[in-house]
């Protein structure tokens, strides 16, 4: 059994310097099961680890151990704060033309205007890691990496001991008998404050007929309590299994992990192309196949729903104008269904005039008005007011980027962070002029479904 390596690991905190350097090896394997990999790190990097998958399935990403970490306690620029310190990391990697490029991977908090104390406490404005041990599943291809920043003249020794520690992870994911299926047993589910929620909602509708805003998208927070701490692994298991058509994603930070199955991407950016969706309006799925068509039909025509969606293709699309050429959006919405509900959906796509760094995308694009309302600043000041909690990292842009620009970054929504024997759930909905606080209830209970089955749960309706 090989031990952490502590020496390598007090470097994850330096600050660039002259003699900073950035290591990176990869080496390919044979077909390896991402989450076995992720488990294998349980014992020595039990909090320091993220998963990743992308909605298409093309791409699931690992990652283990802190090689670096960057965060932001700031209210301003944290964007370009991050962006710039990562392309600082960059400008002193080294690397053979065999090796994957270094993936950094986090994200950023929904509003640091408007944070309080909260299970939120220890994550910051924006948080980031470069994984000391990272696996990149791509076109049937599984490839692990090892990170490595230091300021040391001498590092080969350091970089040996991690080869010793990736090998031992590797072996350890092909034989070690992993139980996904460990099950959490939930001694109780509170819904915090409904009556607080609906009241929310028919405030906003109020202050939208009154000229103050066209939308804004208000969330509630569901607490569980369980009997155990909760199996993470178990958790990213089953949901990886049961909604196919999301992206999954996993973030430690503390004794917390913040996961999720989201259906919508913020930006994706690859080979000189950005890629956007627009996500909102929603119904629940059929019992039948003929009830299910008979609401997506409704889903289409309806007026209030509509509304919802257009504010969205509205702001992204004008971003799109500015950042691209030739951007193609589809004139009218189609359905996206999946597992638990079915939204109105409008993909958005460009080209880069230029190399565009990814962090400014999701600056201009965060938050939506699937997430936060229109007017933006107006939104997210009735949010602050209305909503009464610290949404944290939930609805918060999530994902990666590489040392060549590309990356990509989902909503965190169907979302849920977890803290040893509890876990929150959050769900929101958009409100315009005509909704109705308990129609939009209704609606946040199909939006925990997907969480609250991974946890264990019972579902509602
Ligand atoms: C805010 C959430 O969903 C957004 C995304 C899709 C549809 C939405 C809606 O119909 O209200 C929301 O805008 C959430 O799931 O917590
Ligand atoms: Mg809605």
């Amino acid at each position: 059994m090989s031990h952490k390596i502590t020496d390598v690991q007090k470097n994850r905190e330096v600050t660039i310097s002259p003699a900073t350097r950035f290591f990176t090896e990869t080496v390919e394997v044979g077909r390896l099961s991402a989450l076995s990999f992720f488990e294998a790190g349980v014992s020595l990097y039990k909090n320091e680890r993220f998963y990743w998958q992308n909605s298409d399935k093309t791409l699931t990403l690992v990652g283990i151990g802190h090689a670096y970490t960057l965060s932001n306690q700031k209210k301003t620029n944290r964007y370009m704060d991050i962006s710039e310190k990562w392309k600082q990391l960059c400008s002193v990697l080294i690397k053979e033309e065999k090796d994957v490029d270094p993936i950094l991977f986090g994200g950023f908090s929904f509003d640091e205007e408007n944070r309080r104390n909260s299970e939120w406490d220890e994550f910051p404005s924006a948080f980031f890691v470069v994984p000391s041990f990272q696996m990149k599943i791509e076109e049937g291809r599984t490839l692990i990496s090892i990170n490595m920043i230091t300021d040391k003249k001498e590092a080969a020794e350091d970089f040996e001991r991690l080869r010793e520690e990736r090998d031992h992870l590797i072996h350890l994911a092909q034989v070690e008998e992993f139980d996904f299926t460990d099950s959490n047993a939930i001694l109780s589910t509170n819904e915090r404050n409904k009556e607080h929620y609906l009241n929310a909602v028919e405030n906003v509708t109020k202050s939208i007929r009154n000229g103050k805003a066209d939308k804004a998208v208000i969330a509630r927070v569901i607490e569980l309590q369980f009997e155990h701490d909760v199996n993470d692994v178990s958790v990213l298991h089953s949901i990886s299994n049961e909604q196919q058509e999301s992206y999954h994603f996993g973030l430690q930070k503390g004794n917390s992990l913040f996961f999720g199955a989201t259906p919508e991407r913020l930006i994706e950016i690859r080979d000189g192309k950005a890629y956007s969706a627009c996500v909102a309006g929603s119904i629940r799925r059929g019992k039948t196949a003929a009830e299910d068509r008979k609401l997506g039909e409704e889903l289409l025509g309806d007026r209030k729903n509509r509304e919802e969606h257009q504010y969205v293709v509205g702001m992204i699309s004008s971003i799109f104008e500015s950042y691209c050429n030739e951007v193609r959006i589809p004139k009218a919405p189609k359905l996206m269904k999946i597992r638990d509900i079915q939204h109105l959906f409008t993909p958005v796509e460009g080209k880069l005039g230029q190399e565009v760094d990814i962090f400014s995308f999701v600056e201009a694009l965060h938050p939506t008005p699937a997430l936060g309302g229109v007017p933006t600043d107006v939104a997210l000041k009735i949010i602050g007011e209305e909503e009464g909690m610290d949404r944290g990292f939930y609805a918060g842009p999530i994902g990666w980027t590489d040392a060549a620009c590309n990356g990509e970054f989902a909503v965190a929504i169907r979302s849920s962070l977890i803290k040893e024997d509890h876990a929150y759930l959050y769900a929101g909905g958009g409100i315009v002029a005509d909704s109705n606080p308990e129609e939009e209830y209704e609606e946040t209970w199909v939006k925990f479904r997907p969480v609250l089955r991974a946890l264990g749960g019972k579902l509602n309706g």
